[in-house]
């Protein structure tokens, strides 16, 4: 089995978008041979001396209208090294709600600019669209560079403006290439016409891009769907919970808490399609079955005991306004309709309108119109269970619907769960007697390396950790070796040599945020007792404590947990040089502290605690 790269393509109606989906599906060999056949005789019925490529998707187009993409289009294609996804989403400006529908689910956007034109105020609004919605990686393909007679002055001016631009967004990952899709310069192997340029082609570019795992597998988020009532009396105490499990991984066995009422139980059986199963991640479908004989409704959600969603009426988040008739403004009110919960929302306040040219923030907007995005403060009449949208995307986004007609008039992602005066008072809280003031903390920065195979816990007791610290004050923050591994580490992969740099870079961001008064808690496999030296040693050159700590879970454990499915792909050789499969993890000799798997992440957290507040 491959890797399956989702992506999606925008650009203005001429800039070649078809073209380059044509020439990706024909040059890796997904076209059928009967529809080439059909185009080829077609382009030379229209006297066309090349194949025409943009036939070719646009002959497997549903809905087309005077030449313009009006819906988002799905296409398939795979090399022998990933299968590929592509969103063919309309370059028309009346149709950016189409855009958000294909981007949101793409981990990677390709921005198609015209050479001749340069950048499009689409090519800047799917850029920041995509930033949005969480895409991660994005490609500048700056086409038609035979019509310019590739220069290169043209394509590093096209490059720089974008860079400039994209700098301003929380995007990690931006990659530019100068093609012609008409001519396949650049698309599938490298063009002579570009001495000049560095890089490679797009397709090895595509299969190449590191995607580490974006389904969110730390936070347990089980919204209900609905409520199996027992048939008989005998098993009256069966009440089971069915849904699709959000986010997260769900055991039998584990402590929940039954949100908005606060109450807590334990997971008994979880049921698959063909019966019970040990664990349930998304996007799986299954029913729940509980200990306590509570209340629980549809719309209700399912979390962990120690890692909740924030519980609100009032949240702010980006909107993109989606609806033909009909304008956004405050006061108004619509049917919010968040996983599987529906509610009345209120537009408290429009804070600010977006324009997607310059990032300026318009704060005298009174309205959002078709297309338009801006930041709103909404107020629900019922609490909501959220998680923000870059941690959480299914958590994290909803849709507004307009009572009147029935229609959806909004797409939106939550930025900030509770209003800044009111953080103090988050669930997530956790009170816990302060070992030191906050004030000896603060500017006393430090490092936690947390080492241990993949899945073997290093990520959630990190997070709990840091949870924990800024509950009591304490400036924290994790540096996950997987996260990085996105933008700062995005060119590197898992040999020795590569491993190396990975930690080297890791030690050093550690030692520096340790600098600004942090309290850094790595998270990396780390699997030399090298690397860990290392580390350890430029900390101790700069005066800052570190610790190690060692998550002594054995590679059956791990292989068993196996929350991203990567051990089985690299049982099946599908992804080689894997720790602790074909590629060595040293376990430390003296560790600051060894976690084994008896204990639970949070007593795991506590630990870790305890030990930075004893060396106080
Ligand atoms: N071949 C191979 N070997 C090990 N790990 C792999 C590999 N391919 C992908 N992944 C995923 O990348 C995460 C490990 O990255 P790190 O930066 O922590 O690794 S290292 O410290 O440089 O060894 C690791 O994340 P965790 O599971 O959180 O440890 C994996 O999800
Ligand atoms: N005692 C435990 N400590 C830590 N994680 C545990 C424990 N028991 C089960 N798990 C589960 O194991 C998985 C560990 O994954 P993760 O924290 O991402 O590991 P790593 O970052 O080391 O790859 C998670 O799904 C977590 O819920």
């Amino acid at each position: 089995m491959t890797t399956l790269l989702r992506l999606a393509t925008a650009g203005s109606v001429d800039d070649g978008k078809s073209t380059l989906i044509g020439r990706l599906l024909y040059d890796s060999k997904a076209v059928m041979e009967d529809q080439l056949a059909a185009v080829e005789r077609t382009s030379q019925e229209r006297g066309s001396d090349y194949t025409d490529l943009a036939l070719v998707t646009d002959g497997l187009r549903s809905e087309r209208e005077q030449g313009i993409t009006i819906d988002v289009a799905y296409r398939y294609f795979a090399t022998p090294k990933r299968k590929f996804i592509i969103a063919d989403t309309p370059g028309h400006i009346q149709y950016t709600r189409n855009m958000v529908t294909g981007t949101s689910t793409a981990q990677l956007a390709i921005v198609l600019v015209d050479a001749r034109h340069g950048l499009a105020e689409q090519s800047r609004r799917h850029a920041f669209l995509a930033s949005l919605l969480g895409v991660q990686h994005i490609v500048l393909a700056v086409n038609k560079m035979d019509l310019v007679d590739w220069d290169q002055h043209r394509y590093e001016e096209i490059r720089d403006e974008f860079h400039a631009f994209a700098a301003r967004l929380d995007v990690h990952d931006v990659t530019s290439i100068p093609l012609s899709a008409l001519h396949g310069d650049n698309v599938v192997t490298k063009s002579a016409h570009t001495p000049w340029y560095p890089g490679g082609a797009l397709l090895p570019h595509l299969e190449d891009v590191y995607i580490a795992g974006d389904r969110n597998l730390v936070d347990v988020r089980f919204p209900v769907q609905y409520v199996i009532r027992p048939q008989t009396h005998e098993h009256a105490d069966h009440r089971s919970y069915a849904g699709t499990v959000a986010s997260g991984v769900l055991r039998p066995g584990d402590d929940i808490v039954v949100l908005p009422s606060g109450k807590s139980t334990r997971v008994v059986a979880v049921d698959g399609p063909t019966g019970p199963v040990t664990e349930a991640f998304p996007p799986m479908a299954v029913s729940v079955r509980v200990a306590d004989d509570i209340d629980i409704s549809r719309g209700d959600l399912l979390a962990r005991v120690a890692n909740q969603p924030e519980v609100t009426r009032q949240f702010e988040a980006t909107v993109c306004w989606m609806a033909d008739d009909g304008v956004l403004e405050a006061g108004r009110d619509y049917v919010l309709k968040h996983t599987t919960r529906t509610v009345r929302a209120r537009v408290v306040e429009l804070n600010y309108r977006l324009d997607v040219n310059t990032l300026h923030r318009d704060k005298t907007a009174t309205t959002l119109a078709l297309n338009e995005l801006g930041r709103v403060t909404l107020r629900t009449r019922t609490p909501l269970m959220l998680d923000e949208y870059a941690r959480n995307s299914a958590t994290g986004s909803f849709i507004l619907i307009d009572p009147e007609t029935n229609a959806t008039a909004a797409a939106g992602m939550v930025r900030a769960t509770t209003p800044v005066a009111d953080r103090a008072a988050s669930p997530n809280a956790v009170p816990h007697r302060s070992l030191v003031t906050a004030a000896d903390r603060l500017g006393k920065g430090r490092t936690v390396w947390f080492t241990g195979l993949s899945g073997s816990g290093k990520s959630s007791v990190a997070v709990l950790v840091e949870r924990k610290l800024l509950s009591l004050g304490c400036p924290a923050y994790v540096l996950d070796g997987d996260n990085l591994r996105h933008g700062l580490n995005a060119d590197l992969g898992f040999s020795r040599t590569d491993r190396d740099e990975n930690q080297r870079r890791l030690a050093h961001v550690a030692a520096l945020l340790a600098d600004s008064g942090q309290t850094v808690l790595v998270s990396a496999i780390s699997p030399m007792a090298e690397h860990r030296a290392s580390a350890r040693a430029l900390h101790a050159e700069r005066g800052f404590d570190f610790y190690e700590v060692f998550l002594d879970t054995p590679l059956a454990d791990c292989e068993r947990r196996d929350p991203k499915g990567l051990y089985a792909r690299a049982r099946s050789g599908e992804i080689t040089q894997f720790t602790g499969i074909d590629s060595p993890y040293e376990p430390p000799v003296g560790p600051d502290l060894r976690l084994t798997p008896d204990r639970s992440p949070e007593e795991a957290a506590q630990l870790v605690l305890d030990l930075l507040g004893r060396s106080e």
